[in-house]
């Protein structure tokens, strides 16, 4: 089976502005019924230009834009998002997105601010972007929405122009110095590059709290923790998820938990990683909803493929190489990580017997779509937790400007 990247293509019926200016006249509507929408991938019409493609009346409630994504999904498009925006009477900017099966409704703060020209064309350009590097639909829509909703904010107070509506600022990340003080709502890829992952038996070993463990590997240049306690009590686990979420989120660094959804949504964790015989990622999803940060353990293309469908936003896979930390796991081998990586549409993080020996010949494979390393004993089974995490992430720095130098 092959899955490689395929052309996707995204269609914006441009009719009606945000300001209602009508930009395309009744013309246009057979084609965009009888051409494009059959064609597309997914479609983002506002509630006027949802309304005009089927017409009908004003769409005014949550439950009338569900409706119209479900007859504009009938008219052949993969997805359909209608986006809310001018909903009357919202809080919230609500956005209905529909994959043919399911809804999401997407929801963001509505920014109070005349610079909104523009907003729907960046947000159609930026899941084209997102769906051109790789990513899935609902993930897509998920990071342009939270894109314009971030530039909206970063602009709100900018005065270009003089008419009603102002242009909003759409490089404002790279004003913004890199400096992450928050942790940004969702996931980037980029968080995978050093995963520290925990372990109750290890910190048990070297007498350290499950906070102690979790600063000293952010002090060290962690950029996502998970906390894998496998023996712990629920109501201890809570505790110190909650404790690690408050530690995280003042880092900037998102905060998972392994296999237990439930403790994911008590302490309101970033997401859950799975693994294959765990809580289906799907039901994940579904339980998180559309903003967490889901993960699943994949050893074959098969497995990938199945995360990529179930809307997971990595893969973790390994053992890259063997290991004592988790027993009877079978160890895929560097070939193994190439082979699921190449044929992945997610992000992958890699895991099993990694450490700061070996943890630049996996990072030099350059396979497309590998993000990081997930280490567990290489940190945590150490008597300096904070020593062993800065090795690792000066290997990691060394070997990603050696393949940036290569493939430059
Ligand atoms: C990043 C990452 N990748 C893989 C795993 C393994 O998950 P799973 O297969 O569910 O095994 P357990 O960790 O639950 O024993 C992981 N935890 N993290
Ligand atoms: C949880 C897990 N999943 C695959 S290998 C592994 C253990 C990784 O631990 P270590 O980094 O100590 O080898
Ligand atoms: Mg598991």
């Amino acid at each position: 089976m092959n899955f490689q990247f395929e052309a996707a293509l995204v269609v914006d019926p441009v009719m009606v502005s945000t300001s209602g200016d009508v930009l395309a006249g009744p013309s246009i509507l057979a084609e965009f019924r009888e051409e494009l929408l059959p064609m597309a991938d997914i479609i983002t019409p506002n509630l006027k230009e949802a309304s005009a493609l089927l017409g009908c009346q004003q769409l005014k409630t949550v439950s009338d834009m569900r409706s119209a994504a479900k007859l504009l999904h009938e008219m052949g498009p993969r997805y359909v998002i209608v986006k809310g925006g001018d909903l009357p009477d919202s809080l919230d900017a609500v956005d209905v997105f529909f994959d043919g099966q399911d809804f999401y409704e997407l929801r963001s703060s509505r920014i109070k601010t005349r610079n909104t020209h523009g907003t729907g064309c960046s947000l159609a350009s930026c899941i084209a972007a997102e769906l051109a590097k790789g990513s899935s639909m609902l993930p897509a829509v998920k990071v342009a929405k939270r894109y314009v909703e971030t530039a909206l904010d970063y602009s709100k107070d900018i005065a270009i122009g003089n008419g009603t509506q102002g242009p909003f600022d759409h490089i404002f990340r790279l004003k913004s110095n890199g400096q992450k003080s928050h942790r940004q709502v969702g996931f980037n890829p980029s968080d995978l590059f050093l995963y520290a992952v925990t372990d109750s038996g290890m910190n048990e070993k070297w007498g350290r709290s499950i906070t102690d463990a979790v600063k000293a590997a952010i002090e060290g240049g962690a950029t996502i923790v998970q906390l894998r306690e496998k023996d712990a009590e629920t109501h201890k686990f809570l505790e110190a998820a909650k404790a690690c979420c408050e530690i995280c989120h003042s880092h900037g660094i998102p905060l998972l938990i392994n296999d237990r959804i439930d403790i994911a949504l008590a302490c309101d964790a970033d997401g859950v990683h799975v693994g294959q015989s765990d809580m289906p990622a799907s039901v994940a999803r579904t339980l998180l909803g559309p903003e967490k940060i889901i993960g699943v353990s994949c050893k074959t293309i098969e497995q990938a493929h199945q995360a990529w469908i179930d809307g997971a936003d990595y893969i973790g896979c390994g053992g890259v190489y063997p290991t004592n930390t988790k027993a009877n796991n079978l160890t895929v081998g560097l070939e193994g990580l190439k082979t699921v990586c190449k044929a992945s549409k997610l992000p992958v993080v890699a895991i099993g017997g990694i450490n700061a020996s070996n943890a630049g010949s996996v990072m030099e494979t350059a396979v497309q779509n590998l993000k990081g390393v997930a280490v567990v004993s290489a940190l945590f089974d150490r008597e300096c937790i904070l020593t062993e995490t800065r090795k690792l992430h000066a290997v990691l720095k060394t070997a990603a400007s050696m393949t940036l130098q290569r493939t430059h």
